[in-house]
């Protein structure tokens, strides 16, 4: 019997819990969770506040109780504050002070993430908002519900700022979305795609603010003010978006470290010390669409990883297969997804890269209903001709075509094989001359 202490029980953690809990029920699993909840999914967040869903209930799929139906001893409330790592001791305390010493065989870090602060004045004022935690969600709820609280600032245009952009104008609030760059979603399209979605957001009412950068907030208490190099607008409340930075406290001084800070794992989610793994937003991953380790803070990747560690932490040996970070976004019934690098990132990366794009109807024109425009593009390697990125566009939800592209990348296709890749047809469904095989067609 092997102890395996798992250190945060969030999507990461609970994969790895539930898999050796139901696959290996010998082990003695001890939990530890600062949180009061379990695997609250924060992407259900937005259509919380936007009341697109009337509750959070269904935004936990895991719990307390389950793990200890299924044996796990589970400390909540309880913040891991240091490990010793030579004689393999975790030392926690509890809400009321309590203190406890866990000795393990196996570790696993799934700490996650914290959304990334600037470093700027005023941050501290009532109203600046992180949305992160079940916690958080709440707390912007219960605000909202003033209705003097008109103007909302929030500041980063990625996928958290522009899905609460969307949330915070359905309940009828005045909205300005800040980013620096010269676009919206700019981590994960082209500018020719993340137009549309600007184009989207403003005929929606938002006020899109780009190229600025914010220098301080300002309020008497409470926030009333963004100021940026350019500019000021006004706010009742002010939501951070600007990213994640790995939680890597409990090993920064002890592990082998990546440029952001996660911590360092191999494809087993083995970190550099023996028997401790990490995963999920802690830790790294190996991208194949660069064929380098990177940082990508998604669900998906923390759930993949959980069952990679586990299996591992268990004995049974499991390589992970890398990611390619695909992703997808639903703002007003506009769907866009993308999987591996943008044309941009490629170039700013020195490949030398090569992006082809078509656009058509899902369907042929003879089908008069729900059949809408599509837009694709896909990023390929000119010298090595290997598929780079994809990224498609539509009203149609056209969500599950990006994972054909994610499977290329992970599998290093070539941009000629999927010019003739076999492509069904019918039209209730597609084309004959499909958008992947016109698109690919394309390339030179
Ligand atoms: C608003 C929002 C929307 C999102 N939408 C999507 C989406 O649509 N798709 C997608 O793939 N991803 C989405 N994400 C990202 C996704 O939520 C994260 O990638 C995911 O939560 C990572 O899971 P994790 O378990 O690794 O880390 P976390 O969720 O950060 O969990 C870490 C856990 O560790 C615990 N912990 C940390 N330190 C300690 C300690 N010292 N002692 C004890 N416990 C500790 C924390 O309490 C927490 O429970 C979204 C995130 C947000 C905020
Ligand atoms: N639909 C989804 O899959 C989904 C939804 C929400 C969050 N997430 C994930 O959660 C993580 C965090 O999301 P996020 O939106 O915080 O990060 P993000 O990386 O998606 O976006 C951060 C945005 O902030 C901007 N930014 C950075 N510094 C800034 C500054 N000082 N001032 C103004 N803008 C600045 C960036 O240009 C970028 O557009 C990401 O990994 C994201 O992919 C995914």
């Amino acid at each position: 019997m092997e102890r395996i202490v798992v250190i945060g029980a969030n999507h990461a953690g609970t994969a790895a819990i539930n898999t050796i809990l139901d696959n290996y029920k010998d082990n003695k699993v001890v939990i530890f969770d600062s949180n009061d909840n379990i695997s609250f999914l924060g992407c259900g967040m937005a259509l919380w506040i936007g009341e697109q869903i009337h509750s959070s209930e269904g935004l936990f799929y895991c719990s307390k109780d389950i793990f200890e139906k299924k044996g796990a001893k589970v400390y909540m409330e309880t913040r891991v504050e240091r490990i010793d790592y030579d004689k393999k001791i975790v030392f926690a305390e509890g809400k009321y002070g309590q203190r406890y010493q866990q000795e393990y065989d196996k570790l696993i870090l799934a700490t996650g993430s914290l959304p990334i602060s600037p470093n700027i004045e005023g941050k501290e004022l009532d109203n600046v908002q992180f949305v992160k935690l079940f916690q958080n969600a709440k707390d912007v709820i219960d605000k909202l519900h003033n209705d003097a609280l008109k103007d909302i600032v929030v500041v980063g245009a990625g996928y958290i700022g522009v899905e609460l952009a969307e949330a915070f104008r359905r309940v009828g609030k005045n909205v300005t979305l800040i980013d620096n760059m010269h676009t919206c979603l700019s981590s994960y399209y082209d500018q020719e795609f993340s137009d549309i979605m600007s184009e989207n957001l403003s005929s929606h009412g938002i006020k899109l603010v780009y190229n600025e950068i914010v220098t301080k907030l300002e309020g008497n208490g409470k926030v009333e003010k963004v100021v940026t190099d350019k500019n000021e607008y006004h706010a009742d409340m002010v939501v951070l978006g600007i990213g994640f930075k790995p939680n890597n406290r409990l090993g920064k001084d002890d592990l082998e470290l990546f440029c952001n800070g996660a911590f360092l794992v191999d494809k087993q989610q083995q970190t550099s010390q023996p028997d401790v793994y990490a995963i999920g937003d802690c830790a790294t991953v190996f991208d194949n669409s660069i064929q380098k380790t990177n940082y990508i803070a998604l669900a998906t990747n923390a759930v993949r990883s959980g069952i990679v560690a586990a299996h591992n932490v268990c004995g049974t040996p499991l390589e992970s297969i890398g990611v390619q970070g695909s992703n997808g976004i639903c703002i007003w019934n506009l769907k866009m997804v993308s999987t591996g690098i943008s044309y941009a990132k490629a170039k700013k990366l020195g490949y030398d890269a090569a992006a082809v794009d078509y656009e058509d109807t899902q369907k042929p024109a003879f089908i008069e209903h729900d059949n809408y425009k599509v837009k694709i593009r896909i990023v390929y390697d000119k010298k090595t001709r290997i598929v780079l990125g994809a990224q498609l566009c539509s009203e149609y939800d056209i969500s599950m075509a990006i994972h054909m592209f994610s499977l290329a990348i992970q599998e290093q296709v070539t941009i000629d094989r999927l010019k003739l890749t076999d492509i069904f047809f019918l039209p209730h469904f597609n084309q004959p001359y499909n958008y992947f095989t016109m698109a690919a067609l394309q390339a030179k």
